[in-house]
């Protein structure tokens, strides 16, 4: 959220806290409160559906666990009164939302639907076969003094949903935040930025309990006493459909979502339409979300963000090809011994040994099939079950899960990109690096690496682009060694060779050794020193680059063929 439209949306709060309790009818405040009350329990959606792109499908039951914590306090009398207890509502709900967030560390998608889906039913269960405290001795919510009247009660829940808004703008500029936005597209992604996916999903879990329950919370004080109805499973289903299809993790999102939830039948009875054109309007929002594959918000966010960026799309680095001479290698720092992997009775990795030095761009090569991207895995801890030792400045990684190993100094791209195209490029850096980047400095990688400059969203990059992008989101972490997956795919012929002249210089520049994996025999005898060829996952030949490529051994099995006349 930038300062301005923050400036905005807070004036619009006030101007709503003072034009709402003062002008409108009694019933409009009681409707206004409901929205409200309803885009703070979007907010939660925003969490846990917009940005961490999970299927939860119960947060009116975390809801309900803030409506009945203040109920139950309220009840008793409890010392602090009833801002305490609607905090101590919302902490209530976290551990829960740990403990329903536990199976997203192993499932996703519609199953994570249905576990969740199956916790909204047990509420819903448990809350029909017992009454919410005070209710059967009719004990009202007390509200804070200031706040006793309806209009007052508006002006407080617009005051919690603002301080939701800016806590969840600030956590979502955090590390922890943004990675959210990356777990949605790829986990894999994620942990090859040193994320740690579990941490990650439950953070977003108990975030938005948190904030469910707060807004459960402050429902129990509009309506004095709540049933179960409140916050039946089928409430749960509603919101997360109008959370899909608007996207309640941004702001306009959330207040659009709790006014669609609340006012839009009661809007079309005054105005004596028919009740059909909420339906319609639902269905258009869904055709444009259908459209674009992503929330009506986002969609609307990307094009404002594409025309702002799209003058410094021209603004690239085209530096002449020129490869500087290899610098002396170092110490070793990636030593690899006898690795071998097995898929079932495909021996796709025998005995594999590699080590790249300190301040070079190490090459490993070989035909389709030949295991280099299955080294890259086993290396990073995408795939664990593997004989043989693994080590980053002689310190053993096997065993560690990946974003432990790219914690020590290990990152790694992907053959395919998986980069949310909604994020800037200098937020994506920042998620790379893993830690807060300023402009000057993502833009001084940017354009070393030919990208346009940081504010230009993924969105508008080509293919070609976003690979570059993403090898300097591995060199933003300045990790010991990179290891990159066919970065030259998509590349021209120009394009590449301005690439070799960067990736021989990234050592130097940047500190961060290079093992790259290439089927450009260009790109890869101009950068390379010490080269590894790998056949059917064994080792045939390894050495200086030049003497690698005269092998015979070499020219039979890999360039011989790459060199065949196409048929
Ligand atoms: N998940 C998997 N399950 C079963 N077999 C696999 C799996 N991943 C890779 N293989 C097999 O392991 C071997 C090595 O594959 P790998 O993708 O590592 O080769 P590569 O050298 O990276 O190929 P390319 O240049 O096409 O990317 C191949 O025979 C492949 O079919």
């Amino acid at each position: 959220m930038n300062p301005r439209a923050t400036a905005a949306g807070l004036g619009l709060a006030a101007a709503a806290c003072v034009v709402v309790p003062l002008f409108f009818p009694a019933h409009w405040i009681f409707l206004a409160i409901t929205a409200a009350v309803v885009a703070i329990i979007m907010q939660s959606y925003g969490v846990i559906v917009g940005r961490a792109g999970m299927m939860s499908l119960c947060q009116m039951s975390f809801a309900a666990i803030g409506a009945w914590v203040v109920l139950r306090l309220n009840l008793h009398d409890a010392p602090g009164g009833f801002l305490l207890w609607l905090v101590l509502g919302g902490l209530a709900a976290v551990p829960v939302g740990v403990l329903i967030g536990l199976p997203a560390l192993r499932i996703r998608g519609v199953n994570l639907a249905v576990v969740t889906f199956g916790f909204a039913v047990s509420t819903d269960i448990v809350l029909n076969a017992h009454q919410f405290p005070g209710a059967g001795e009719l004990k009202t919510v007390e509200r804070p003094a200031w706040f006793a009247g309806d209009g007052g009660y508006f002006v407080l829940t617009v005051i919690v949903f603002c301080l939701v808004a800016l806590g969840l703008s600030w956590f979502n500029r955090t590390r922890l935040g943004m990675s959210w936005l990356e777990l949605r597209h790829s986990e894999r992604a994620a942990a090859s930025h040193g994320v740690s996916v579990a941490r990650s999903k439950l953070a977003a879990f108990a975030i938005s309990a948190f904030v469910a329950a707060i807004g459960g919370g402050l429902m129990a004080g509009q309506l004095g006493l709540v049933v179960a109805q409140n916050f039946s499973m089928g409430q749960s289903l509603a919101f997360f459909a109008v959370a899909i299809l608007i996207g309640p993790h941004h702001v306009d999102g959330a207040v659009m979502g709790g006014v669609f939830g609340t006012v839009m039948a009661t809007v079309l009875e005054r105005l004596r339409l028919p009740q059909d054109l909420g339906g319609m309007l639902f269905g258009v929002f869904a055709i444009l979300a259908l459209r674009s594959g992503m929330s009506q918000t986002d969609f609307v966010q990307m094009r404002r963000r594409e025309r702002a960026a799209r003058k410094l799309l021209d603004e690239r680095d085209e530096r002449p090809a020129v490869v500087p001479a290899p610098g002396p290698p170092g110490p070793p720092l990636l030593e690899v011994r006898g690795l071998s992997v097995r898929f079932g009775e495909v021996s796709a990795l025998h005995e594999v040994n590699l080590t790249v030095p300190e301040g070079t761009v190490t090459g490993l090569i070989g035909p389709n099939g030949a295991g280099k991207s299955t080294f890259i895995a086993a290396v990073t801890g995408f795939i664990g079950g593997y004989r043989g030792g693994i080590a980053l400045c002689g310190r053993p990684l096997d065993g560690l899960r990946p974003e432990v190993r790219a914690g020590r100094g290990l990152r790694r791209t992907f053959q395919t990109t998986a980069i949310p195209a909604e994020l800037t490029q200098h937020e994506y850096l920042t998620i790379g690096a893993g830690r807060r980047l300023d402009r000057a400095e993502a833009d001084e990688l940017l354009k070393y690496f030919g990208c346009p400059p940081g504010p230009v969203p993924v969105s508008l990059l080509d293919a070609g682009t976003r690979r570059l992008l993403d090898v300097a989101a591995a060199v933003a972490a300045r990790p010991k060694v990179a290891l990159l997956d066919e970065p030259a795919a998509g590349q021209s012929a120009a394009e590449s060779r301005r690439l070799a002249a960067r990736l021989a210089e990234v050592p130097q520049r940047y500190g961060v050794a290079i093992l790259l994996i290439e089927h450009d025999m260009e790109l890869v005898s101009a950068v390379c020193s010490q080269l590894t060829v790998l056949d059917f996952g064994r080792v045939i030949a390894s050495g200086p680059t030049a003497a690698v490529l005269d092998d015979p051994a070499v020219v039979n099995a890999y360039l011989g063929i790459a060199a065949a006349p196409l048929a």
